[in-house]
């Protein structure tokens, strides 16, 4: 047999082999088929042997060379997370510390018209010889996707749950109705091969019951009950109770969008803040955020977060329905600004606080002062389900106060950043859809296209929900008309 031709390259649930002579049956990788239906999970039956050969070095020095040769021929084993390298298979010669490398399948022990150029060579100078090898795959082997293939009936195959939510040690699933009957199983092998996960929940559907808040009813498929979750985002750690208020990591890149758009010293209003995903990293990076959610518990863990992140003097905790709180937080922005509030940044000690002489310590430098803007530059709204709605909340924003913004000024009128859902397609039809309902609530009209053109509206699409459904940012300047109405 001649390994040099027609190599060919077979991908296998998992793993990836290259096949020597193009001959070989690459289904000797696959997990053992497992039907145990919904029944509780068997390990054992995972356990598979695979008949192979292996190379037996006669010293163990030519070990690396041959690995090489073999590999680079095409006669060595290649499984990924499966070394080739292993011990005789013999204890006593095991003992004495003598190695094998695993050979390619396809190659038989008894068979030498099998072998390639290099093993034909090597055993022929004596320097190996080539013996059945058995190799054992074992449950800890196989990954998720592998263990679910085997358990799951065929008609199953196409859609195995994998996309699930993270908070901490959460894993969230949402599983559609033909997979509920196999949930346990499905949570028992997600906590097996993900070591960062302890607890596995899955939403439960009651149609009427999706909360205001966003929150979610919930049954533990395994682990304990236990939702007291700790998060790291946007370098800010997060420690709260995830069936009480929102979160969302799939958010994360969204949330970072919008923060690198916020400048240090700008002012922020977050109307539906939750506990802080937008506020508390944006207040890390010196943006006054003036942070809103009505629900008490989102409220109490935004206070904790601001708390344990050491940024109130940039982020202020407010709980209250978003509709009134717009107007509000334009008002108690201008009058912290009338009033000088700021915040105050410690003077920093250079790292050396001593002269290279063993002198006297260098000075505290002054704190720095950082005064409240009187003006808000972004409002976010990340209520994607009803946002919307509450646009028309900024009619009179800055009524009375023209003299703080351009042109009176160089200041411009806030953006507004509002989440919303819309239809997919590849076409406009999502981003008339959205202008077209932000020009009803707003009663001012609007259409795609730069934000920085008065009634022109800049949409990012954020994240697919569901099969027709997108998730979208709308952005726009609030038009100057509304802005300086009188309030009704
Ligand atoms: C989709 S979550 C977003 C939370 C956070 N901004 C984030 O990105 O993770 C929407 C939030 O709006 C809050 N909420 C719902 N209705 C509200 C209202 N009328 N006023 C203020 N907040 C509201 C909910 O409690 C929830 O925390």
């Amino acid at each position: 047999m001649s390994t040099s031709c027609s190599n060919k390259t077979e991908k296998v649930e998992g793993s990836t082999v290259v096949v020597g002579n193009g001959k070989e049956d690459m289904s000797i990788f696959r997990p053992p088929v497992v039907r145990s239906g919904a029944a509780a999970l068997n390990r054992a039956l995972f356990s598979k042997k695979v008949d192979l050969a292996a190379a037996t070095l006669h010293d163990n020095r030519l070990l690396s060379k041959y690995r090489k040769a073999l590999l680079d021929s095409k006669e060595l084993l290649r499984l990924d997370r499966v070394s080739p390298i292993v011990s005789h298979p013999d204890k006593a010669l095991a003992d004495q510390g003598r190695k094998c490398l695993i050979l390619s399948p396809g190659i038989n022990a008894q068979a030498p018209e099998t072998w390639g150029p290099v093993l034909t060579e090597a055993v022929k100078k004596q320097d190996l010889a080539v013996i059945p090898y058995e190799l054992r795959l074992e449950y800890d082997y196989w990954s998720y996707h592998d263990v679910m293939s085997s358990i799951l009936p065929d008609e199953l195959h196409g859609d195995i749950p994998a996309g699930f939510n993270t908070a901490g040690h959460v894993a969230h699933l949402n599983l559609r109705d033909r997979y509920l009957p196999y949930k346990k199983v499905i949570a028992e092998v997600l906590l097996d091969k993900n070591p960062q996960i302890t607890t596995v929940i899955n939403k439960v559907d009651n149609v009427g019951t999706e909360s205001e808040f966003r929150t979610f009813q919930y049954e533990v498929l395994a682990g304990p009950d236990d939702l007291q979750v700790k998060v790291t985002e946007g370098g800010c750690l997060f420690d709260f109770d995830y069936a009480k208020v929102y979160w969302n990591s799939k958010l994360e890149t969204e949330h970072r969008r919008l923060i690198d758009l916020f400048q240090p010293r700008e002012v922020v209003c977050d109307v539906m803040a939750g506990i802080g995903p937008f506020a508390v990293p944006a207040g890390k990076k010196g943006v006054f955020v003036w942070a809103n959610d009505m629900n008490p518990e989102s409220f109490y863990y935004l206070k904790d977060a601001i708390e344990k992140n050491k940024v109130s003097q940039f982020v202020r905790p407010f709980c209250e329905d978003g509709r009134t709180f717009i107007l509000k937080a334009a008002d108690l922005v201008v009058d912290a600004a009338n009033k000088g509030e700021c915040a105050i940044m410690p003077g920093k000690r250079p790292t050396r606080t001593k002269t290279a002489a063993g002198g006297p310590t260098a000075p505290t430098p002054e704190p720095t002062r950082i005064p409240i803007p009187a003006t808000i530059s972004h409002f976010v709204m990340n209520l994607p389900a009803s946002a919307i709605e509450f646009v028309g909340c900024y009619r009179g924003l800055y009524a009375g106060h023209e003299a703080l913004f351009e042109p009176a000024t160089a200041t411009k009128l806030p953006l507004i950043h509002v989440h919303c859902f819309s239809y997919k397609a590849d076409d406009e039809t999502p981003l008339n859809d959205i202008c077209q309902r932000i020009t009803k609530e707003l009663g001012f009209p609007m259409r795609p296209g730069n934000p920085d053109v008065e009634g022109e509206v800049a949409i990012h699409d954020v994240r697919d929900v569901a099969p027709a459904k997108r998730m979208f940012c709308a952005s726009f300047r609030l038009p100057r008309e509304l802005a300086f109405a009188s309030r009704s």
